[in-house]
């Protein structure tokens, strides 16, 4: 492994009825609040209501900025920023799935930051404090209720960039699985597949005896794999929710990238994709990621079958490791596919037109991902694969 440390400071509040916490948790931090969601599925759900009137009962100063997009953008980051300036705010409560959390996390840096929070997005300037956020979730997927991460679309420029800071952690996640009874499902099919490929980026590591961490990401596919295809028919099962909530939240909280270096190139692939074409994240994934693996076990196909043999049972004898990681590929794709995820760039009418300029917005560094690094020729010959 290589040396490291892991701090992990957020509470997590899980379980039915949860919300109440808000009343207790959000005092601690602050008493002018900014109400961060987005679309308007916490309106016709009822939970906008709930939230209101637990932080009136507070005592708590609020303002509120909803319609925070998918893929948010930095334009509506600039809106909270201003907000929480002009109103001195203390606090950010973000209610929602990943889009909202990300925005209040590039908010909460930005707001204490004088330059242009484009430039904490692109890694140009760290962020060394944050407005305090706290979380509720409504949507399983993306971990960022449990990490410093945040993901942000400059639509004008075509980019989409991420970054990442301690300071923008939340204080408190209230995790309450009956919250994403509502998610339609296929919303819950790109959950499953972005959690999935949360801890196949951390698996595709390229760092030595790191089987704990191995293993742990292995446990959370086997039961991501075991329960979503149940889910996915029976939306409303609160054991369903409830472990596809607490896998979610394990495959991106830290702990699967203890020690190791870890790849991350489909993600970049995918942001790619979506800054350009603005799909679902998870649908851009499960599209990406078996061609990515097929790629790169050309030169490197220990680690396929590895998976293929650990978490889909693929039988070894008279194998070769080229021959088990082709069959995991397989598996994989098969697995997505009977959850009814897409499986080519054209099911969203992408074209050959962009692929350069897709293949251009990848490449966040000369060479991506660790596994395998990745040139931009092979990103667009992975990208040209995926059509
Ligand atoms: N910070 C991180 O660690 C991290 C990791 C992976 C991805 N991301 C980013 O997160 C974003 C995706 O987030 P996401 O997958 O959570 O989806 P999302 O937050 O974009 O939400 C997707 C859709 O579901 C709706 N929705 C949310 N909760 C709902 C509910 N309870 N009922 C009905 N509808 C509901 C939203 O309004 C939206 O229309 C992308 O921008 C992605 O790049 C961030």
């Amino acid at each position: 492994m290589e040396n490291f440390r892991f701090h992990n400071p957020t509470k997590l509040i899980f379980g039915k009825g949860q919300l109440e916490a808000l009343k207790t948790e959000v005092p601690l931090y602050g008493k002018r609040v900014l109400l961060l969601y987005g679309g308007g599925s916490i309106k016709r759900s009822g939970l906008y209501d709930q939230v209101q009137t637990l932080l009136a009962e507070a005592d708590l100063f609020v303002v509120e900025l909803g319609g925070v997009e998918p893929n948010p953008r930095v334009s509506t980051v600039n809106k909270g920023i201003s907000l929480i300036k002009e109103h001195n705010l203390d606090f950010i409560l973000a209610v929602g799935g990943g889009s909202v959390i990300d925005c209040a996390k590039a908010i909460a840096a930005g707001s204490h930051y004088d330059g242009d929070v484009w430039d904490i997005v692109t890694k140009k300037v760290v962020p060394t404090s944050a407005v305090p956020i706290g979380t509720v979730l409504t949507l399983a997927a993306t971990g960022s209720e449990m990490n410093g991460g945040s993901v942000i679309t400059n639509w004008e420029q075509n980019d989409k960039r991420s970054f990442g800071s301690i300071y923008t952690y939340p204080k408190f996640s209230i995790l309450d699985p009956q919250l994403t009874f509502t998610v339609p499902r296929d919303q819950t099919i790109y959950g499953i597949v972005d959690i999935m490929s949360h801890v196949l980026e951390q698996y595709f590591h390229a760092s030595e005896n790191a089987q704990l961490q191995e293993r742990i990401g292995e446990s959370i596919l086997r039961t991501v794999m075991e329960v979503a295809p149940k889910l996915v028919n029976d939306l409303e099962n609160y054991a369903y929710r409830e472990a596809i909530m607490l896998n979610g939240t394990f495959a991106l909280n830290g702990i699967l990238s203890m020690g190791v270096k870890t790849d991350w190139a489909t993600h970049m692939m995918e942001h790619a994709v979506s800054a350009v074409y603005d799909i679902p994240h998870g649908g851009g994934l499960a599209i990406l990621f078996p061609h990515w693996m097929e790629y790169v076990a050309a030169t490197k196909p220990e680690k396929v079958a590895q998976l293929g043999v650990r978490v889909f049972d693929l039988h070894t004898e008279g194998k070769t490791e080229a021959e088990l990681a082709a069959e995991t590929v397989a598996a994989l794709r098969a697995f997505w596919t009977s959850i009814d995820a897409p499986q080519k760039l054209a099911d969203y009418n992408i074209n050959d037109e962009q692929l350069d300029l897709m293949a251009e917005r990848a490449m966040v560094a000369p060479t991506i991902g660790n596994y395998v690094p990745l040139t931009k020729e092979d990103v667009r010959e992975i990208l040209k694969r995926a059509l």
